[in-house]
């Protein structure tokens, strides 16, 4: 039984990608781009060493992603694709296995019959690589004007896994040190190494830019979404107005509590850690805590916001109050418009509504306000 290893590079910068965390980590479907690409090799069960490639400077990305799956310690790739794999290559050498799968980090989609192709092929074949047919009209284009049509005929885009033996695949790329190929097809055919060419599949594609990871998520059944659900009642006393939503509204009463009593912006702040899992206001800000007496309730709401955004994205907030006065209709822009402006979203995210209790209840005899809130968010680390 041939023995083989498996090569997953993960050492690029994603300049094309952008943004300050690196494509290979990114959060993909709860898991992360680059986990799912090992997890792939692992679940073949066709593979003795897995090798990652790694950048030096992204060690503590990869601990949090990677470092709970065995795996030998990460190879230190290089400046290009070609010197990561020969990196790997030269680490994989004293244990020299009979053949060598080598797979973008990027293509986290890659699916088990694509892998199994690829290493049944390595059986009669030297080298074998899995790649898609060109199904598009090719244009070669200058300055934006198309000047030609290419014949696609006999085009494949190239994919990952590449396939080869061993000890061909090393001495191939030895031998290119220094020159610029982007796959290790390329290096292998510098030799003169037959590459074969197998069935690829389309979902089989590289998370170039943030739109392929879009796509990838969708493919997966969706990103990690969570919802969270608050509620909270003050009771009304005399006064000369009520803050709700942040926005201060003028009135014979005002809400009693040991901070503002601001009840909207109390109830969204237990929405968005209630879809973290962060427990509740009362938590955070004890009322038994002199701090916070009298407090301008949009600090909570911020801490709650900032706890969301170290994990993920807010996606939208929606907040019903319950009251048969003040009138919230004329007040609602400037609510969404302050809670937009302390969550730090697009007004467009956060709806505010009212509703009476039909004078029923304590809402409906005016001896308290009640809010209820909920939040969705995306969690992305
Ligand atoms: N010096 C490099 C460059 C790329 N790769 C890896 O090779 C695969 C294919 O490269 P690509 O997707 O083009 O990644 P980047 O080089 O990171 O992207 P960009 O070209 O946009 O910077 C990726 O898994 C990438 O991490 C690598 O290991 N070492
Ligand atoms: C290896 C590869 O993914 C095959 O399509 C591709 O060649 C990588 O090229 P890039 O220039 O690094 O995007």
């Amino acid at each position: 039984m041939p023995r083989h290893a498996a090569v997953i590079v993960a050492a690029g910068t994603g300049e094309r990608f952008g943004g300050s965390l690196p494509k290979q980590y990114r959060p993909l479907a709860g898991s992360s781009v680059l986990r799912r690409s090992v997890e792939a090799f692992r679940a073949s069960g066709r593979f003795g060493d897995i090798v990652v490639v790694i950048r030096d400077e992204h060690r503590a990305l990869y601990d949090a992603t990677a470092s709970d799956l065995g795996l030998p310690d990460p190879v230190i790739g290089g400046a290009t694709r070609q010197d990561s794999v020969r990196a790997a290559l030269e680490w994989l050498a004293s244990h020299a296995p009979d053949g060598v799968l080598v797979h973008d980090a990027a293509r986290p989609l890659v699916d088990q019959d694509t892998i199994a192709r690829v290493l049944d092929a390595l059986e009669t074949a030297e080298a074998a690589i899995a790649a898609v047919p060109v199904v598009d009209t090719i244009k070669r284009a200058e300055g934006g004007i198309a000047s030609g049509t290419v014949d696609r005929s006999g085009l494949w885009q190239a994919q990952t896994p590449q396939g080869f033996r061993f000890a061909t695949l090393l001495a191939a790329h030895r031998a290119a040190a220094g020159e610029s190929l982007t796959d290790d097809a390329a290096v292998a055919e510098r030799q003169g190494i037959a590459v074969r060419i197998v069935e690829g599949h389309v979902d089989n594609f590289k998370i170039t830019t943030e739109a392929d990871l879009t796509r990838a998520e969708r493919l997966l059944g969706g990103a990690d979404i969570r919802t969270g659900t608050g509620f909270d009642v003050h009771r009304l006393v005399p006064g000369d107005g009520v803050i709700l939503c942040g926005v201060h509204i003028p009135h014979p009463f005002k809400l009693d509590g040991h901070s503002d009593a601001d009840v909207g912006l109390h109830a969204l702040t237990d929405a968005l850690l209630g879809a973290i899992g962060a427990g509740d206001i009362g938590q955070h800000f004890p009322p038994s805590d002199e701090r916070w007496r009298g407090a301008d309730s949009a600090a909570f709401l911020a801490h709650a916001a900032s706890l969301v955004r170290a994990r993920g994205t807010i996606l939208n907030v929606d907040v019903t109050l319950m009251c048969e006065r003040p009138k919230i209709g004329p007040n609602r822009a400037a609510m969404v418009a302050r809670v937009a402006e302390i969550l730090q979203l697009d007004p467009e995210r956060v709806s505010v509504k009212a509703t009476t209790t039909e004078r029923l209840g304590f809402t409906g005899r005016e001896e308290g306000i009640a809010a209820q809130a909920s939040a969705s968010v995306r969690i992305e680390r």
